[in-house]
């Protein structure tokens, strides 16, 4: 049917001509080098014409401000200006702060200028073309023929940079923009926040494709709307030379599609909205069942996991059905709209050329003119479907941004200045001084428990001054300093509705183990959680080390993506032991800087120590500097005792001065959770120097843990008992051995 319609305006194009003309192909192109033919030309039409396949579509999950806002995605004037301010505050700092930003855009602009006037060009050079043609002037036809062939000879490399140009300043900034997301992503753990605090859906679909469709797409919007207004001065003049009459003509009718495309379309931004998240749910089932691939295969809990992906499944179809149908009901319009394109110039024409007053060519350019103005008119009616989709991945961007500043109060209140302080707030959260840390958001509803407010977490600065750094071991002649104290410390679940632990105060002096105990759910891992600042909920107090120098030790260890040394090395990078003074460290932070420097050799040492040594020779096929380097999928293939133990020599090599140990040995023997523990204390002896004095002790260690021979490795014992319930006190090492391994004594 499409193609009978490219024929029936061909056969009206051959009967205009009084003479036998030669037919020629209609198209649709934004190649100024095709619009001097008699045809439509459309920089965007082509869109309507493609399959709108959804390239951008994915996307994820449920939430309360997600609901909200897809509340609000209908198609609403009064949104329109606050969309445009949101792009506004998105766009600018890209521009504002890049220098290359601005000479590429520049390029990219005077490309577009120049692809234009090879647009106008061709336009004269058609007429004539067909002027010629008609007339069988065989001299003027071959003079502008070799015209057109010099003029294509400069518009085709122009035409073909000008699009080169566009798409180098999308992929720059798509990455600008994508960094600097992602630094604010990291940056004083919001992710984590983010996470727990369930505000937005999938963040990692919004830092790739969102931002992407957004940098392609404002551009090609931004160039759309240049290149209108262009066309529409210079081809106005064309057309009104020609026949005034045809410009009332194109205003009615390009204000008639306008309106009816919007309101036939009314629906669109809120379905392609939806089917983002619904498609990224869809991902997202796929994903955890590849991430829990043995988990579920134990339990051959396929069935209901297929189902759970069948019904997401259903959930994107169903939403794909509803946005054909009102694609359907957008083309009826569309296409006819379209098509008459090519028609009503020549109708509003044709009687002057009948009458003899205009030759053939003039109806050829003004065909040409009117496509070009009434596209330009037309932005909203060619555009609407992937308007639409824009206008939900600006909101989903914005959500997301919105998001990222409240998880973090410290951050700038609007999200251009957000953008562009990224940079400059780098790493705040390795400050070695009091400093707030990631605030768990609550949801703010149902009943919290008003009088908390947020935990101090003071981090004590390094050693330097005061005592002599030695290979992370440090003298003093005083009493030991105290390492970790905690002030009337009251601690609530991040939404404010529990209160975990009431009035905790103890103080912990260096080279004092502290075991922690209690009832599952009591909050042991909580407290650990306020100890590293993540949780904040509460009240009181809480001192401890800088982040460089305490080191957790969870249940689970994770093996980050990458070679057997990285899992050693973790979370340091292996290139920051050998320099530490380059521009890494300002990108990377303290924490991540080893205090000591390793050989390949003294790593196999430390993997010798954990009873690993024969881990690096079996990933090497028997050289074991070779399975240093081997890289793969080590949360699967080591054991989770072997990850635990793996754990163990991280410390060794991070050399921390405070370890917290959440039933870091669940998965050891006795024997192996002795010798683990040993590394530890041993990590924690004071040693005797040369002047007299004893070293402090070089490490303590807080532990979680429900069994009781953990008991023989700490000095103090916390009781956790739920609420304000908690015991504190000292283990008597003679009654150890007796009691040690009896159950009842924890
Ligand atoms: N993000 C959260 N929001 C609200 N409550 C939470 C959250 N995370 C954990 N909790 C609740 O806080 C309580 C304390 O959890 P925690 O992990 O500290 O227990 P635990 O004492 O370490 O238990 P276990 O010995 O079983 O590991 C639990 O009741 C848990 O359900």
């Amino acid at each position: 049917i499409n193609n009978g319609i490219i024929v029936h305006a061909f056969s009206i194009h051959t009967a205009l001509s009084s003479r036998s003309t030669t037919s020629v192909s209609l198209t649709r192109s934004n190649n100024p080098l095709q619009t001097s033919l008699p045809s439509g030309r459309s920089i965007t039409t082509s869109s309507l014409f493609s399959t709108n396949g959804n390239s951008n579509s994915e996307i994820s999950d449920d939430s309360k401000t997600l609901l909200h806002h897809q509340q609000q995605q209908q198609l609403d004037w009064n949104k329109v200006g606050e969309q445009l301010k949101l792009f506004w505050n998105m766009a600018v700092p890209y521009f504002e702060e890049s220098n290359a930003a601005r000479w590429l855009f520049a390029g990219m602009i005077g490309l577009t200028l120049l692809n234009s006037g090879v647009s106008v060009l061709f336009s004269y050079l058609g007429k004539d073309f067909w002027n010629a043609l008609s007339a069988k002037n065989t001299v003027e036809f071959y003079n502008v023929l070799g015209k057109y062939v010099g003029a294509l000879l400069v518009g085709a490399p122009i035409v073909t940079m000008y699009k080169f140009q566009r798409e180098r300043v999308a992929i720059h900034w798509r990455e600008w923009m994508t960094e600097r997301t992602l630094q604010l992503y990291e940056e004083n753990r919001v992710y984590y926040a983010l996470e727990r605090g369930r505000q937005v859906d999938n963040p990692d679909q919004r830092i790739t494709e969102d931002v992407k469709s957004f940098t392609s797409f404002s551009l090609q919007l931004f160039l759309t709307i240049v290149t209108s207004i262009i066309d529409l001065v210079s081809f106005s003049f064309i057309l009104y030379s020609i026949y005034p009459q045809l410009f009332i003509a194109i205003i009615a009718y390009a204000a008639f599609g306008t309106v009816t495309t919007t309101w036939l379309g009314k629906d669109l931004v809120r379905l392609n909205y939806d089917q983002l998240t619904k498609e990224a749910n869809f991902r997202y089932s796929l994903v955890r069942w590849r991430e829990n691939a043995e988990s579920i295969a134990f339990y051959a809990g396929e069935d209901l996991e297929g189902k759970v992906l069948g019904e997401r499944l259903k959930v994107v179809v169903d939403n794909a059905r509803e946005i054909i149908g009102s694609q359907r009901n957008l083309e009826f319009f569309t296409n006819g709209y379209r098509f008459m394109i090519q028609l009503l110039p020549v109708a509003v024409v044709a009687p002057r050329y009948f009458a003899g007053a205009i030759e053939l060519g003039v109806i050829s350019q003004s065909v040409g003119a009117f496509n070009h103005i009434l596209n330009d008119l037309s932005i909203i009616v060619n555009q609407f479907e992937q308007l639409s989709r824009f206008s939900a991945g600006i909101d989903r961007l914005a959500v997301f941004m919105e998001a990222m500043q409240e998880a973090d109060p410290d951050r700038s209140e609007n999200i251009k200045t957000l953008l562009k302080l990224a940079d400059n707030s780098n790493n705040n959260n390795n400050n070695t001084d009091v400093s707030s840390t990631a605030t768990i958001s609550s949801s703010n509803s149902g009943s919290e428990i008003p009088e908390f407010g947020k935990i101090d977490l003071v981090r004590i600065p390094a050693i330097g001054s005061a005592a002599t750094a030695t290979n992370g071991v440090h003298s003093t002649k005083l009493a030991s300093p105290i390492l970790l104290s905690m002030e009337h410390l009251d601690l609530c679940t991040p939404d404010r509705k529990r209160l975990l632990i009431r009035d905790l105060s103890l103080e912990l002096k260096e080279g004092e183990n502290l075991l922690i105990v209690g009832n599952s759910g009591a909050g042991k891992s909580s407290l650990l959680r306020a100890i590293a600042g993540l949780w904040t909920a509460g009240n009181g107090q809480i001192v401890r080390p800088a982040d460089e120098d305490v080191y957790f030790l969870p249940q689970r260890p994770y093996c980050t993506l990458g070679s057997l040394k990285d899992q050693l090395l973790y979370p340091s990078l292996e290139n920051m032991q050998k320099n530490i003074t380059d521009e890494s460290e300002a990108t990377v932070g303290k924490s991540h800087i080893l205090k000591q420097s390793l050989t390949d050799q003294e790593l196999l040492e430390v993997l010798e120590k954990v009873d690993l040594g024969e881990l690096a020779a079996r990933s090497g096929d028997g050289d074991p500097i070779k399975g240093l380097q081997a890289t793969l999928d080590w949360s699967n293939t080591l054991s989770l005792g072997e990850q635990q133990r793996l754990a163990f020599g991280r410390v060794i090599i991070n050399a921390p001065r405070l370890v917290i140990v959440d039933e870091a040995t669940s998965a050891l023997d006795m024997v192996a959770e002795a010798k683990m523990y040993n590394i530890l204390r041993d990590m924690g002896r004071k040693t005797l120097l040369k002047n007299g004095s004893l070293t402090s002790p070089g490490l303590t260690f807080v532990s979680v843990g429900h069994r009781p021979s953990l008991l023989a490795y700490h000095d103090k014992r916390l009781r956790l008992n739920g609420e304000d319930r908690h015991v504190l006190e000292d283990i008597e090492k003679s009654s150890l051995d007796a009691k040690a391994f009896n159950v009842s004594n924890l």
